[in-house]
């Protein structure tokens, strides 16, 4: 069971342009909405692998009424603490040759109660094997957030994965088992350049002993390279014909952590987390893999001891 905790989720919309231009209308030749967020797509993505999960975090307002509705479609069960505010619609225009622009609202404000609320509904169910804290707090929202529900995962034995970047030197130091930053994020948290995948197996490492127990970092086409205190490996995927990377990195981590809850090894994980990305990688706007996609591609991911 994997719970994600996604603090200011967002509903995404995508509009399919042929081709960006600045100044000029631009006509959408397809427009996708989807229930975003990067700990909601995690949950998205397990529950697209038949692996039970539930999402959690702030919802409101009508665009939190639509958000809820196409969770439901995608069969992610909910634990949602409702507020006051409006959730974010985050914009996505993205042309016929892949390029993007991205709009990121800033979403509501938390109230006090409603932070308390959703602190107190994260521990309300049964323990899950993985307690996954995604993304940024809401304005409002106190900065110990995070090490705060940390702390009380330890105290309950339920193990903690992180895919955060302003809060993430406070989380790791609180001791996490799993984090997935990108290249930038990687870079922030050690203070080390990551230019290739020696420097990444560095950086995560740098990372271990700020306090993570492990590293799992996205790096695009190159794939990721998971970096635990056992080993260090890298996971290549194989050339897909890529529509949108939207969400590839949520879909690494919600691979790898449903091979992990089901008992498969770090290695397993890796493999598992990478067809996963590569599989959304396919698919258009902010839809996610599919599990047929992602099992026409496990065979074809190439993981490497480092
Ligand atoms: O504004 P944030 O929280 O940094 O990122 C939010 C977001 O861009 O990330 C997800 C993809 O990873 C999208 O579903 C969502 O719109």
């Amino acid at each position: 069971m994997i719970h994600t905790v996604t603090a200011n989720p967002a509903l995404d919309l995508t509009y399919r342009v042929t081709e960006l231009k600045l100044d000029d209308k631009l006509r959408a030749t397809a427009v996708f909405r989807a229930p975003g967020g990067n700990g909601v797509n995690v949950s998205r993505v397990a529950a697209r692998l038949g692996h039970p999960t539930v999402a959690m975090g702030l919802v409101g307002g009508r665009a939190g009424d639509e958000f809820k509705e196409l969770l439901k479609e995608e069969h992610v069960r909910t634990w949602f603490t409702q507020q006051s505010g409006t959730t974010r619609t985050n914009a996505i225009i993205q042309d016929d040759h892949a390029q993007q622009l991205r709009v990121s609202g800033p979403g509501p404000e938390a109230s006090p109660e409603e932070t308390a609320m959703l602190r107190s509904s994260i521990f309300e169910l049964r323990a899950p094997d993985f307690l996954v804290l995604s993304g940024s707090l809401q304005r409002g929202m106190p900065e110990d957030f995070y090490t705060d529900v940390i702390a009380e995962a330890k105290r309950q034995g339920v193990k903690v994965a992180a895919d955060i970047d302003k809060e993430l030197a406070q989380v790791v130091a609180a001791g996490v088992e799993l984090i997935k930053p990108n290249q930038y994020e990687l870079e922030r948290l050690t203070g080390l350049r990551v230019t290739d995948i020696g420097s990444a197996v560095a950086a995560a490492e740098r990372a271990l002993a700020q306090g993570a127990k492990a590293v799992l970092a996205s790096l695009g086409a190159q794939g990721a390279v998971l970096v635990t205190e056992g080993g260090a490996w890298q996971g290549v995927p194989p050339k897909v014909k890529a529509d949108s990377a939207v969400g590839a990195g949520d879909s690494l981590l919600g691979g790898a952590l449903v091979a992990l809850a089901e008992g498969e090894g770090w290695e397993a994980a890796l493999r598992l987390g990478v067809a996963c990305g590569a599989a959304t990688a396919t698919t258009p706007g902010t839809d996610l893999c599919h599990k047929p996609t992602v099992e026409a591609l496990l065979p074809q991911v190439v993981v490497t001891a480092l």
